[in-house]
């Protein structure tokens, strides 16, 4: 099988406030459809870094990214964009849901900015499907406040799900929740690999990232198994 995606020599070096300092310096990494890979490393190795390159909201110095057999390494913005709408769901420790909108209401929102238009009845279809595979489909009209910070959670998985992304980009999801809300979501996301979904994990509990099929560890810019 052709990896999902694959990073070959990856450098990147950010301007710091007094010099120059090589975060990423050389990282090799290949993902397969349907594999969940966790990346541990100490706070500041530059696990968000690697993270903002695959998911294309930055670009490598140096090296190659390929994704379907294209290098994405240096692709300008407007293609950028499209591709991170098409390829990509993303969890941060913050959910980032909107107050106003109902749990379903913001699941639906990444259909109608990502996706052009879909008909109302298929977005509506598409939401529950998704609200119920993070298991939460009863709290589709709930608003943001009214749920608990393992819902939220759950609702921006369900949100990054619900246009079916090849892979998963999670930076800390579980950063703001406790160990037993925690599992829900890493194992909510977990599920999603069963589906064909790829996973990227970045976070400090190992616990998680046991429940990968893979763990790495972001050590001195390259990555190593942990
Ligand atoms: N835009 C930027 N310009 C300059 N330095 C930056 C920039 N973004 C991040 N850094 C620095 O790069 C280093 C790596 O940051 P990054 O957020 O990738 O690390 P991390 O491993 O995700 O850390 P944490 O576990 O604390 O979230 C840090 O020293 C950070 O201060």
């Amino acid at each position: 099988m052709s990896p999902l995606i694959e990073l070959v020599g990856v450098t990147k070096t950010l301007k710091g406030q007094q010099r120059p300092r090589t975060i990423l310096d050389g990282v090799d990494l290949a993902v397969e459809p349907g594999e969940s890979v966790a990346i541990l490393g100490r706070s500041g190795s530059g696990k968000s870094t690697l993270l903002s390159l695959i998911g294309l909201f930055d670009r490598p110095d140096s090296g190659q990214y390929f994704m379907g057999g294209r290098d994405l390494a240096r692709i300008p913005e407007r293609k950028a964009a499209a591709l991170r709408s098409a390829e990509f769901g993303f969890v941060f420790q913050r959910f980032f849901l909107l107050k106003h909108l109902t749990a379903a209401q913001n699941v639906a929102m990444a259909l109608v900015n990502g996706q052009g238009w879909l008909p109302r009845r298929k977005r509506k279809a598409r939401t529950l499907e998704a609200l119920d595979q993070v298991g939460i489909a009863h709290l589709a009209k709930h608003r943001p406040p009214k749920l608990s910070g393992g819902e939220q959670q759950r609702v921006a998985v369900a949100r990054a799900l619900v246009r079916n992304p090849s892979l998963l980009l999670a930076d800390e999801p579980t950063g703001a929740l406790d160990t037993e809300t925690g599992n829900l979501v890493i194992d909510v996301m977990r599920a999603a690999t069963d589906r064909g979904c790829g996973l990227i994990l970045v976070t400090h509990d190992q616990a998680h990232a046991a429940k990968m099929h893979r763990v790495l560890h972001l050590r001195s810019g390259v990555l190593e198994p942990a």
